[in-house]
């Protein structure tokens, strides 16, 4: 990592240097069959194709920054934040990071048979909670979630977007220093999409990184004092939210 702080006293907490990502994909097919043919390999109707996902991203973010990721549908947002979580390796540069970063969501720890309640407690528990602080941040998870009369029922009974809630509920009882959040807020209806909105900003004010993957630009405009852009992989522009958004709705 970077010197403790910038000239401005800011201390850096994502390092992004140049980062590439490339994925592999098996493609099939009768394109890639003929191919195959040509080229004479023994997989008949598969062929391995290169995606350049990410072509030498680089920027830093600092403690309280909140920041908006903008950009057409498969321009590389969620690659980049994987690969700020670590899921995603770099093929070429790097990403640093102070503290550990996290994803919102704990949804592979769910279990839609059972209930609220008790997916309160699996969650909390792979966030690395004890059963005691679960039991601590119960009634604040449901009452943020806005499930009190839903909770005891199993989670396959809720709607989408009571689900979404219960799940940005629990991932955010705990703090975070880096907090990664991608459309998370796409799900939930108009009130609890401002009321986690304002929990992003708790978590910034907390002196916590906010990074918000969104194609909306009223939720980037809400709640991120910085936006970046990228478009095929490219960052197009990094700046005050305000000109960035502005720059992309008018392109
Ligand atoms: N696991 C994967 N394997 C192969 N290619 C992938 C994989 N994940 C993403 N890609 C490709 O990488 C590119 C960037 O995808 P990514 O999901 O990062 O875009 P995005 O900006 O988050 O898109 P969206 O706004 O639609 O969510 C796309 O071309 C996509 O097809």
């Amino acid at each position: 990592m970077a010197g403790p702080t910038d000239p401005h006293g800011r201390r850096p907490v994502v390092v992004v240097d140049d980062l590439h990502v490339e994925y592999r994909v098996l493609t099939t097919g009768k394109r890639a069959g003929a191919r195959d043919v040509r080229g004479g390999l023994l997989h008949r109707g598969r062929t391995t194709r290169t995606v350049h996902a990410l072509r030498g991203i680089s920027f830093t973010a600092y403690e309280g920054d909140s920041v908006g990721v903008i950009g057409a549908n498969g321009s590389g947002k969620s690659t980049l934040m994987r690969a700020i979580v670590g899921l995603t390796p770099a093929t070429r540069g790097s990403v640093q990071a102070a503290g550990r970063p996290s994803l919102l969501g704990v949804g592979a720890a769910l279990v839609k048979e059972l209930s609220g309640s008790r997916n309160i407690v699996l969650g909390g528990l792979a966030l690395g909670f004890s059963r005691e602080e679960i039991e601590a941040r119960h009634d604040d998870i449901v009452a943020f979630a806005g499930l009190e009369e839903f909770i005891d029922l199993p989670m396959r009974t809720y709607s989408s977007g009571m689900t979404a809630r219960l799940k940005f509920a629990i991932a955010t009882a705990r703090d975070h220093d880096i907090l990664i959040v991608d459309e998370a807020l796409a799900v939930g209806d108009k009130g609890f999409r401002a009321k986690s909105e304002g929990r992003i900003r708790e978590i910034r004010d907390d002196a916590g990184t906010v990074f918000l993957v969104s194609h909306s630009m009223k939720s980037i405009r809400d709640t991120c004092s910085r936006t970046i852009w990228i478009e095929r992989g490219s960052l197009v522009m990094d700046g005050p939210t305000d000109e960035v958004v502005t720059a992309y709705e008018a392109r």
